[in-house]
């Protein structure tokens, strides 16, 4: 039997005047780990201390099998063989695109295929000659990440890459990042606070409150955590993975999800697809009966299992449905007329299901 691929081990500190990072963790060696939290939580800290740009942290850092720090090893940022990707690409200006990839590449001593390889997933080839200075925002990003896989990293930190680009560039640039996630075995962390980004990427989450872990586990059980900051958020929502049935050949997609049969718009993926659903809490209403004079599509059976208030005057339903936690967000009003409460069996009514991937 072949042992499971040693995963990622840290413990970090590091004390700053009006702040302290705490952070303990352990991490699969494999996929997408997003930490996520407000501002100033410490998320960029965190990436740079396990890169070696903090000099000031403490503790010990295991990578599948290598020490990256701990009491007596503490090894410089250059040698740890982890791919950084900030907000903003600090690429060499005075070299084009192919030079800049070459420069990381040449230094790490990877096999050509590796660079092509690269150029061809991220769809580099007729920006290779450009300089630095002409290429658009999405662009550079995409060619800093090209120029750290290329290095073929141990470990490919991103800290917010998509946040100095407007909502259609990073609609772009995700689906490249799902592609690495997909195409690669290098683990990543992605430092973001964008909700979006974390539901749709993240294999396992990280919430970072304050310095500390609030909590952290496989992205969808802390997604769906109706006890977390998370779920009382104005864009709150359930994730949920899916298997796509079939296709109308409207734009409307069959997926198989423990809820039952959804419809989500998207594009004809071929059946067994493996995709990731979001439904947002404002979404999804109750019933009584499961109405056929509707034009939402998706209407499963569910049990409520809790009602909370909202700061908005609202109240939050949780409700399971099939094994599924699901949000819904109804009125006062409308929780006394249907005299909702715990255990009570209700109909869900989604009226929009946003697939993710
Ligand atoms: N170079 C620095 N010198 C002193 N304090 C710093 C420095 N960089 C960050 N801080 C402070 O450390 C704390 C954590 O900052 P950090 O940038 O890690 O948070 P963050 O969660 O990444 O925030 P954001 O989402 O706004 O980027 C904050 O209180 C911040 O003001």
């Amino acid at each position: 039997m072949t042992e499971p691929a040693p995963g990622i081990e840290l413990r970090l500190q590091l004390r700053r005047t009006n702040f302290a990072l705490d952070v303990a963790l352990s991490l699969p060696a494999q996929g997408v780990a997003v930490v996520f939290g407000p501002s100033g939580s410490g998320k960029s800290t965190l990436l740079r201390a396990i890169a070696g740009l903090e000099p000031a942290a403490r503790g010990e850092l295991r990578i599948g099998g290598e020490t990256w720090q701990d009491a007596h090893v503490r090894l410089p940022p250059h040698r740890r063989r982890a791919g950084v990707v900030f907000q903003h690409a600090a690429l060499l200006p005075h070299l084009s695109v192919h030079d800049n990839l070459r420069y990381g590449w040449r230094r790490a001593g990877a096999p050509t295929s590796v660079m092509q390889e690269w150029i061809d997933k991220l769809a580099l080839g007729p920006l290779l000659a450009r300089p630095p200075a002409t290429l658009s925002g999405g662009e550079r990003q995409r060619v800093a990440l090209g120029r750290a896989l290329v290095c073929q990293p141990r470990w490919l930190l991103l800290d917010e890459p998509l946040s100095a680009l407007d909502a259609e560039r990073r609609a772009e640039i995700l689906p490249y990042l799902e592609a690495i996630r997909r195409e690669t075995r290098i683990p990543l962390l992605y430092v973001t606070h964008a909700v979006e980004e974390a539901t749709r990427l993240a294999d396992h989450l990280v919430l970072l409150e304050a310095g500390r872990v609030r909590i952290a586990g496989p992205a969808l059980e802390v997604l769906n955590r109706s006890d977390l900051p998370l779920a009382l958020r104005d864009d709150a929502a359930s994730v949920i993975e899916a298997s796509v049935l079939g296709h109308d050949g409207h734009g409307l997609l069959r997926l198989d999800t423990p809820a039952g049969t959804l419809h989500a718009h998207g594009p004809a993926h071929p059946a067994g697809t493996r995709v990731r659903l979001r439904v947002q809490a404002r979404d999804v209403s109750v019933a009584l009966s499961a109405h056929a004079d509707t034009s939402v599509l998706n209407i499963v059976p569910a049990v409520l299992q809790a009602l909370s208030p909202l700061p908005n005057g609202q109240l939050q339903l949780q409700l399971q449905a099939g094994g599924l936690p699901l949000l819904a967000r109804v009125s006062h009003q409308s929780a006394l007329r249907l005299q909702l409460r715990e255990g009570l069996a209700v109909w869900a009514q989604i009226k929009s299901v946003a697939l993710l991937v």
